[in-house]
């Protein structure tokens, strides 16, 4: 695994970053550009990794995906135009493309078998293979569709009235395109607003989705047409700049063109409430929110996150546990359970990483309490194979007084291909 030593020491930050394309909103660019009838043209594509898994998937099921130098090309032949995969599908690192193609696939009369990486093949899965079984799919696989590798054969689906047991967009959103296949009116309730970027894409490709409180409707039967698809910059990878902004002394940071989606604006919710200079400047725009924010240093204050909040940051925690140790006071995160069953359990990850660069932190049960203001030092490191730890442990070079070695930097190329050339890139 390739290791990167860092001296960040000093650096001073200034400057502006585009940062790449929203990552949920890729891949379901890719997911309703093959379900829709006609051609969809995505540009700000995120050419991740966990999005190129998406569109691998999707070419094993025979659909033509164009990648050009600004644009992709999807070649969409409709619901049925999707045909059953002769190989495996590998969704590589991304549980959003495990989850959200489970409830795609459903309902298509054919069979697939999934599989992933080792991170994929110890996260929970039935969290979707038991709603989709209830509504009529045919799922078998390890420890009885808990974990992958996952076979499915998609049936003719009831509509489903589905209570989720957890926050998730990813669960949601496999309801939802299990229950645009089904026959009836499917209703998802969710004990938190997650994102929403399958709802409003529902819209955008001409279909029709609605929500009441935190019940959303579905009707079985749609269809879609291709569209032009704008993808935003991810306000998760904009995240690592913001923070960097904010701790680092005499910075100024712009970040343009980036998702304001309120669904997942919470890491713009903590920096105010801890005290950051940050401005914000909304756009006008068709389809999702974006807009552009500076941010500078400044003193900032110990709060506590937990509730309603956590769903709209949850990726944004390892860098928001970064921002606290810098924060006077005792930062408390809290209901955040769902950390432990991403790419890694990222409490332990945050945790054990932090502290051996010198952070007061320390994990609870569902979350973790940051003393702060603390000088970080130099350390030896590890991603544990996540991209947001890596990111999160570069961004702490900016504090250490002293080398920052950090193995297995390439688990970035999941969500952020160019981040160190990014992040150098404003250096002074
Ligand atoms: O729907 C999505 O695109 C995502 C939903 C979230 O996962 P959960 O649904 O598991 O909370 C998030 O952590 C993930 O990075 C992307
Ligand atoms: C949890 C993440 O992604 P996924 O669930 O798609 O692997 C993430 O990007 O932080």
């Amino acid at each position: 695994m390739n290791g990167k030593t860092i001296l960040y020491k000093d650096k001073q930050i200034n400057g502006t970053i585009r940062v790449p394309g929203d990552k949920s909103i890729s891949h379901r660019s890719i997911m309703f550009g093959a379900l829709a009838e006609g051609t969809t043209t995505i540009r700000g594509f995120l050419k991740g990794e966990d999005c190129l898994s998406t569109i691998d998937c999707f070419r094993k099921m025979g659909i033509e995906i164009d990648e050009n130098e600004d644009t992709i090309v999807v070649h969409g032949k409709g619901w049925n135009g999707l045909k059953e995969p002769s190989a495996i599908l590998d969704v590589g690192n991304s549980g959003t493309t495990t989850r959200l193609l489970l409830g795609i696939l459903a309902g298509r009369p054919f069979h697939s078998v999934l599989i992933g990486d080792e991170s994929i093949g110890k996260r929970p899965m039935k969290r979707v293979t038991n709603p989709l079984r209830e509504m009529g799919a045919k799922i078998d696989g390890r420890e009885d569709a808990q974990f992958t590798p996952i076979s499915i054969r998609g049936g003719n689906l009831q509509a489903f009235n589905y209570t989720m047991p957890h926050a998730s967009a990813q669960v949601k959103s496999a309801v939802i395109f299990a229950g645009l296949q089904a026959e009836g009116t499917t209703t998802i309730v969710e004990p938190e607003r997650t994102r929403d970027h399958t709802e409003q894409m529902i819209k955008q490709f001409g279909g029709e989705a609605s929500r009441d409180g935190n019940v959303i409707t579905v009707r079985g039967g749609q269809t879609f047409t291709g569209q032009e698809v704008n993808v935003p910059g991810d306000i998760s990878s904009a995240a690592f700049f913001l923070v960097a902004g904010a701790i680092t002394k005499n910075s100024v940071i712009k970040l343009d063109h980036v998702g304001l989606n309120p669904t997942r604006t919470g890491i713009i919710d903590v920096l105010q409430k801890m005290g950051a200079d940050l401005s914000i400047d909304h756009k006008l725009s068709t389809g999702e929110p974006v807009g552009s924010m500076v941010i500078r240093h400044s003193q900032l204050n110990a709060t506590e996150i937990g509730g309603e909040v956590i769903p709209r940051l949850i990726d944004e925690i390892p860098i928001i546990a970064l921002l606290a140790t810098q924060a006077h006071g005792t930062t408390v995160i809290k209901d955040a359970e769902e950390l432990k069953v991403k790419e890694t359990n990222r409490i332990d990850a945050v945790v054990g990483e932090l502290k051996k660069l010198g952070a007061s932190i320390e994990a609870t049960s569902d979350g973790m309490i940051i003393n702060g203001p603390t000088q970080l030092h130099g350390g030896h490191v590890d991603s544990r194979g996540d991209h947001r730890i890596g990111m999160m442990l570069a961004v702490a070079g900016l504090l250490a007084n002293d080398e920052v070695t950090i193995d297995d930097v390439e688990a970035i190329n999941v969500s952020y291909p160019n981040f160190f050339d990014d992040l150098e890139s404003i250096f002074v």
